[in-house]
């Protein structure tokens, strides 16, 4: 998937070069929207593959769909106020009609094609396929996992990549070292999967980002059965909260240093970092793990590869530090960044 992550990248690196030339050599750009254009077009192109442009068009309702059911839950105090036919509740049921049947339209022209291509649908399908479910079921196991991926790698990828950039606009020195980094090992061209592997400073920098703003806060539980955790009896059918950041952020398992940008911590990776490695855990843990923590990384280097290897950015003086947490840690008000862009001179200087 490097070269349609590449591609994607592509979009938005001449999107800011316009961007600039209008501007008068400098930018001021929003990047939570280019984030998320990104994020979304790697995860309609990884999962639809051909079916590209109906995977985005489906992908764009989804994403309006979670904004209306995100509204939902600031009235799910309120008894049987879900049932209400209020704008924003008739707007979520239209799409939740909607969209089983785009999705399974796909699945259908997917379904007459003789020769079949190794996107997440296909895998889907043949999930489906092997599977005795009746067709009702059947048809609700192919909605449910192209929501689910989308859902899952969509917001979580694009708000990392927008933690990643505020923190090496934040930390010009990281910012440079990095962007040493992939000039050298890329040498201008685009990064493949073995200069990817070669990029240590970059994946330290990534670790130490989703260390300090891990998109997704809370890792939950259900106990199956009684438990006791050492002292603490768990009834069957209880949730447990793993609070990640609080995890992430503890100095007793960090150091004094904790609440500080440091991805020098990660040099030995991350059983070097911690006392406790286990309790690092941006991608969950044990059998639930992200599946997609790998094309998650992917993304993310080559996004941050190609960003700092043609610009460099500084934070925008109408940049105010708020992280809120909603259904992922964002930036309440984005992240402003002015941006330059780099001339092949500078880069080879570099060098
Ligand atoms: C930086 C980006 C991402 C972060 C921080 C992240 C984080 C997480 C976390 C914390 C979980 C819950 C794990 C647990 O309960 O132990 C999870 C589950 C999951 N993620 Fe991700 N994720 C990211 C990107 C992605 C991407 C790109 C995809 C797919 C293309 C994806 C697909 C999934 C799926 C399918 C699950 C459910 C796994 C299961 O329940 O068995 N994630 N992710």
């Amino acid at each position: 998937m490097v070269g349609l992550i590449t591609d994607s990248t592509i979009t938005l690196v001449d999107s800011w070069k316009s961007r600039i030339a209008k501007e008068g050599g400098v930018a001021n750009i929003k990047i939570d929207e280019d984030m998320r254009s990104f994020s979304g077009d790697v995860i309609s192109r990884a999962c639809f593959g051909s079916n590209f442009t109906q995977g985005q068009a489906i992908f764009f309702k989804l994403r309006a769909l979670q904004e209306a059911m995100s509204k939902k839950c600031f009235t799910s105090g309120i008894p049987g106020a879900r049932h209400l036919p209020t704008k924003n509740n008739r707007e979520a049921w239209a799409l939740e009609k909607e969209l089983p049947n785009l999705i399974l339209e796909v699945a259908r022209q997917r379904k007459e094609l003789a020769s079949h291509e190794r996107d997440l649908l296909q895998m889907v399908l043949e999930g489906a396929k092997n599977s005795d479910l009746s067709q009702e079921a059947t048809d609700r196991f192919i909605v449910d996992n192209c929501k689910n991926i989308y859902l899952a790698g969509y917001e979580t990828t694009a708000v990392s990549a927008i933690w990643c950039l505020m923190l090496l606009a934040m930390n010009p020195d990281w910012q440079e070292r990095v962007r040493k980094e992939a000039v050298e090992i890329c040498g201008g061209q685009n990064p493949d999967y073995d200069m990817l592997r070669k990029m240590k400073q970059l994946t330290m920098v990534i670790h130490e980002a989703l260390r300090l703003y891990p998109p997704v806060t809370v890792v939950s539980r259900e106990a199956f059965k009684d438990m006791r955790f050492g002292n603490i009896f768990v009834p069957k059918g209880v949730n447990i909260w793993t609070l990640v950041l609080a995890h992430h952020t503890d100095p007793e398992i960090w150091g004094p240093d904790s609440y500080k940008f440091n991805p020098e911590r990660f040099s030995n990776g991350i059983t070097g970092a911690c006392k406790l490695p286990h309790l690092y855990m941006p991608f969950g843990v044990g059998p639930r793990i992200c599946l997609g923590q790998n094309l998650a990384i992917v993304e993310l280097k080559i996004l941050l590869a190609l960003i700092l290897s043609r610009f460099s950015f500084t934070l925008s003086p109408n940049y105010v530090h708020k992280p809120v947490i909603s259904l992922v840690i964002e930036p309440k008000n984005g992240v402003d960044l002015l941006v330059r862009e780099l001339c092949m001179s500078q880069e080879n200087k570099r060098k």
